[in-house]
């Protein structure tokens, strides 16, 4: 395959080979682990995308200085060391490698329940200190133990599932996962204080996020069961490390297995003193074939953005289903064009963007909000001096104060599937439908509340005027003497006489000054060139 323009990639924590080559094929990369923040932002402006795992802090910083960023890839799950606010307010697609790593963190889960219940990692090192002491490392059984899962996501659901082999009970908490799913696997649903008063072992494998920091600590640790053991393979912070560290030395918590830490490395932690804690260094996504996996998932979301594609687990970005992708695609296209249109129709400040998905929309649960963003773009893009796209296109418009309001109804007035938007700006409104016919014939079937049939593509001059005899002939006669030939005339009026609309599709741009002697004709209200 060829190479993509200029591209250039920049990998600054360690990925498999497998990824950097699909990567090498196409773009440039280079390879610099270690880099402190300070040396990142100085090199960042030379790579159209950054590829990480949980090493490089992506701050807003960084995003800020990386002018020509894309995208970032996180060859992985947690996206917490990306500011992925920064990235979305920039424009630039965030994605993530959410399924590759999830057995290796499982299995590195289960290894470390395994290795806590039967002291292997203390007693191992007991005998290469030339020991053999049986009795002080007396385990217990996990048969029949209460494993209490906080967070049933991917990572969760599977740790259960060898839990169960093991016979033991599982219960679990997460507050977006229904009682009955879990219960198809034979998992019971609590609260997350009903669950931390019942198991014998808990394992938290939620994000790090607002509501996960802390959910381990002094007052949740007393109400739980003496002796408890408790696992953290998912993100440092969820569990509070001074509380662990009281709850440990007090005798309360029998054992913990941590794998991920506040701070990493957890140089200072007082916890490496305890014998009763496990620890290994954020290890639960380094199996080879786990590493393999997330990274060509990233390099190829990654390729696909730099050749202007989707990525498919972008984390900022509306996802389409592949089996919507075909319906919606048309639909995009054109509330883009029409948001174009929109925006050369309309003078003053934007103040309110409606969008009004009529007809078939209802059916196919399709993703409106994809449309929406892309309607937004086409408004936004010449509006403003930075690039709008299908990440930031909402943030930027909230960002203006600018009210965006989506509804999906059946009402699509005898077409099978109708888009309507209205812009309101402090000076007035305008309102343009449109509708896709098939995969290759999209119209544009309103303007203002006038009907017609005009393609959305090239050159338009717009106007709107009395209807009465010779003043379409003269405007044309104007164009005419301008060399700008009509490509095709559409003609709209509610009531012979009144104010009427013309659209001419034309084949080349056409002047301001042809444009003000159109303005300045006698039964001209007003009229607008616009390129679509
Ligand atoms: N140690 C390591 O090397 C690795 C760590 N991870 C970490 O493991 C964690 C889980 O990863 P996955 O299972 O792939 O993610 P996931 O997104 O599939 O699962 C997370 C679950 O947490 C639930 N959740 C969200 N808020 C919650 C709350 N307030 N209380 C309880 N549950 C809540 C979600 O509903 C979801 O089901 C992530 O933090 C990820 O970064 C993942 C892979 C490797
Ligand atoms: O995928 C995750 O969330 C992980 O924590 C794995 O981190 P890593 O890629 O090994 O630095």
């Amino acid at each position: 395959m060829g190479i993509i323009v200029n591209y250039r990639v920049l990998v600054s924590d360690p990925l498999a080979e497998e990824g950097l080559t699909i990567l090498r094929d196409q773009v440039e990369v280079d390879v610099k682990t270690g880099l402190t923040e300070d040396q990142l932002i100085a090199i960042i402006d030379q790579y159209d995308a950054l590829l990480v795992r949980s090493g490089t802090q992506v701050t807003a910083k960084v995003i800020e200085a990386g002018t020509h960023l894309k995208f970032i890839g996180r060859a992985g799950v947690g996206v917490d060391n990306i500011d992925t606010d920064a990235a979305t307010r920039q424009g630039i697609i965030v994605a993530n490698a959410p399924e590759g790593n999830t057995l290796a963190a499982t299995e590195h889960t289960v290894a470390m329940m395994m290795a806590l219940a039967r002291n292997i990692p203390q007693a191992n090192a007991s005998v290469k200190r030339h020991e053999w002491k049986r009795s002080k490392f007396t385990g217990i059984e996990v048969n029949e133990k209460v494993l209490g899962v906080v967070g049933f996501g991917r990572i969760g659901k599977e740790v259960a599932k060898r839990a169960i082999a093991m016979n033991m009970r599982i219960v679990a908490y997460d507050p977006f996962i229904s009682k009955e799913k879990a219960a198809e696997i034979g998992v019971e649903i609590m609260t997350m204080a009903e669950l931390f008063t019942v198991a014998d072992f808990i394992t938290v494998h939620t994000p790090l996020m607002k509501e996960t920091t802390h959910i381990i600590n002094d007052a949740s640790i007393a109400t739980m069961k003496d002796g408890v053991r408790i696992i953290n393979c998912a993100r440092g912070g969820i569990i509070d490390e001074q509380a662990l560290y009281r709850g440990l030395v007090s005798g309360k918590i029998g054992g913990a297995a941590l794998d991920v830490y506040e701070h990493e490395p957890p140089t200072d932690s007082p916890l490496i003193e305890l014998d009763q804690v496990i620890m290994t260094p954020h290890l639960g996504a380094s199996t080879v074939e786990a590493q393999i996996n997330v990274a060509i998932s990233v390099a190829k979301q990654c390729l696909s953005v730099l050749s202007g594609g989707s990525a498919r687990s972008a984390v900022n970005a509306p996802m389409i289903p592949a089996d919507q992708l075909e319906f919606v695609e048309p639909f995009a296209v054109l509330a883009e064009k029409m948001g174009r249109l929109l925006l050369q129709l309309v003078e003053g400040r934007l103040e309110a963007i409606e969008l009004v998905y009529g007809g078939e929309f209802v059916e196919r649960n399709s993703n409106t909000r994809f449309i929406t963003r892309m309607a937004l773009k086409g408004i936004l893009d010449r509006l403003l001096h930075l690039p709008v796209n299908i990440v930031n296109a909402e943030f930027v418009a909230h960002e203006r104060g600018i009210v965006v309001s989506q509804t999906v109804t059946r009402e699509s007035q005898g077409f099978k599937n109708l888009i309507t938007i209205k812009v309101r700006t402090d000076l007035g409104e305008e309102t343009i439908s449109g509708s896709v016919f098939s995969k290759v014939r999209s119209r544009i079937v309103a303007i203002g509340g006038y009907t017609m049939d005009l393609d959305p593509t090239g050159f338009l001059v717009i106007s709107r005027h009395l209807d009465k005899p010779g003043v379409i002939g003269r405007a044309s006669t104007i164009l005419g003497h301008c060399e700008v030939n009509i490509a095709g005339m559409q003609v709209g009026r509610i009531r012979p006489g009144e104010e009427a609309i013309m659209v001419l599709n034309v084949d080349s741009e056409v002047s301001d000054e042809a444009m003000d002697e159109i303005r300045s004709m006698p039964g001209i209200f007003s009229a607008k060139f616009a390129q679509i």
